[in-house]
């Protein structure tokens, strides 16, 4: 096993652009982030906010923006320094993979290898193509290659150059689901196979529940909010997707596997679920997402309903949603929160207020991972 590349001391970015796009109109980035020196933080935000000028800004690629940056304690730029981009140890995988199409894919990873600025331990070839999952596709050309495959070889050339920071600019969009599902696993492996901090742009939230372990959120070159996922995910004010998508991620161990119901019994900070058995995975840890749409409150508890999963919290915060029928509740569950969206009526007619007290129900086929 090739040792882990270190890196833990976080990444300041904090950056000023302007693109004048006419007369009238212009776009100005204005950012400032400290992020942790690793796993991945997902830059999310709607088109146009400035995800992909903020990568280009941190991959020196913007002559013009003026700031800061400190990768894990190295300084790639400040008002006296600016380190060019082809010497700033970083790794850049676009939404199409641009590879060279005359090289076969082992061809496009010998070319990484011989402009790597380190010399590669051949051990580092052979982990990071079976981390990707590409043996029996090396001798391939581009052309002969699916979307999903060459995005794999397009990340394993990024990875041999043994950058110190990866940049991914929403390297799914362009695959169908199916492929887009295929690649995921591989993205996870990479996650915890190298040391990389990565910075992984997309607007796909299910993308980012899966892979994401901190989250900067923009809007209109802004930073709206940043932090961890499980923290940004439970704040009702922030747009994670549109109302009916909107969710809290639980960090959860699997205590329990009833083979009779194919279910199991997970526990997390807040109290236990039930949830349908998963049984192909062979970690106990799950992240799950708890749909505010699938969570309903009761002031007493029932016995009688077929709901498995009750758990007692209180009200946090009441938020009015953008359709004036619904409001979105926090609920702090123990050291947890959840989201549940409630209709106004509903709100009042249980003269549901900040710290009450209420059951909280949750399908067990709901929860989605
Ligand atoms: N070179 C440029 N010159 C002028 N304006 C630009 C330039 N590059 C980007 N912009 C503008 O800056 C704004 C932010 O663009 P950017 O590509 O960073 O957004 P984004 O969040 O990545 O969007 P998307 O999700 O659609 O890719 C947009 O209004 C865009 O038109």
């Amino acid at each position: 096993m090739v040792d882990k590349i270190e890196c833990a001391k976080g990444i300041q970015a904090q950056f000023q652009l302007n693109y004048r796009q006419s007369a009238k109109t212009h776009f100005e980035l204005d950012i400032d982030i400290d992020i942790p020196g690793q796993g991945i933080t997902a830059i999310f935000g709607g088109s146009g906010s400035g995800k992909t000028s903020l990568l280009r800004c941190i991959a020196g690629l913007e002559q013009n923006a003026t700031g800061s940056l400190m990768v894990n304690d190295e300084l790639w730029q400040d008002t006296s320094v600016f380190v060019a981009t082809h010497k700033r140890s970083l790794g850049y995988v676009f939404q199409e993979a641009s590879l060279f199409e005359h090289l076969t894919a082992m061809g496009n990873l010998r070319y990484a290898i011989k402009r790597s600025a380190q010399t590669t331990n051949p051990e580092l070839l052979t982990q990071v193509v079976s981390v990707m999952g590409i043996e029996s596709i090396l001798s391939q050309f581009p052309q002969q290659l699916s979307g999903g495959e060459k995005q794999r070889v397009a990340i394993a050339r990024a990875l041999l150059s043994q950058p110190k920071l990866l940049l991914m600019d929403e390297p799914l969009a362009s695959l169908d689901t199916p492929r887009k599902l295929e690649i995921l696993p591989y993205l996870e492996r990479l996650r915890s196979s190298f040391n990389i901090p990565i910075l992984y742009v997309s607007h796909a939230v299910d993308e980012i529940v899966r892979l994401a372990d901190h989250l900067v959120i923009m809007e209109q070159g802004k930073v709206l909010a940043q932090g961890g996922i499980t923290e940004l995910f439970s704040r009702a004010d922030l747009p994670l997707g549109v109302s009916n998508e909107v969710g809290a991620i639980v960090e959860c161990k699997v205590v329990e596997r009833d083979t009779q119901w194919h279910l199991m019994r997970v526990a997390f900070d807040g109290g236990e679920l039930w949830l349908p058995n998963v049984a192909n995975k062979d970690s106990n840890s799950q992240r799950i997402r708890v749909l505010a749409s699938d969570v309903s409150l009761t002031l007493t508890s029932h016995t009688d309903s077929s709901i498995l999963n009750v758990l007692s919290g209180q009200i946090a915060e009441i938020i009015n949603d953008q359709d004036p029928a619904m409001s979105l509740v926090r609920l702090k569950v123990g050291k947890s929160y959840l989201l549940a969206r409630l209709t106004q009526k509903s709100l009042q007619n249980l003269a549901l207020t900040l710290g009450k007290s209420v059951w909280i129900q949750i399908k067990s086929a709901a929860i989605v991972r």
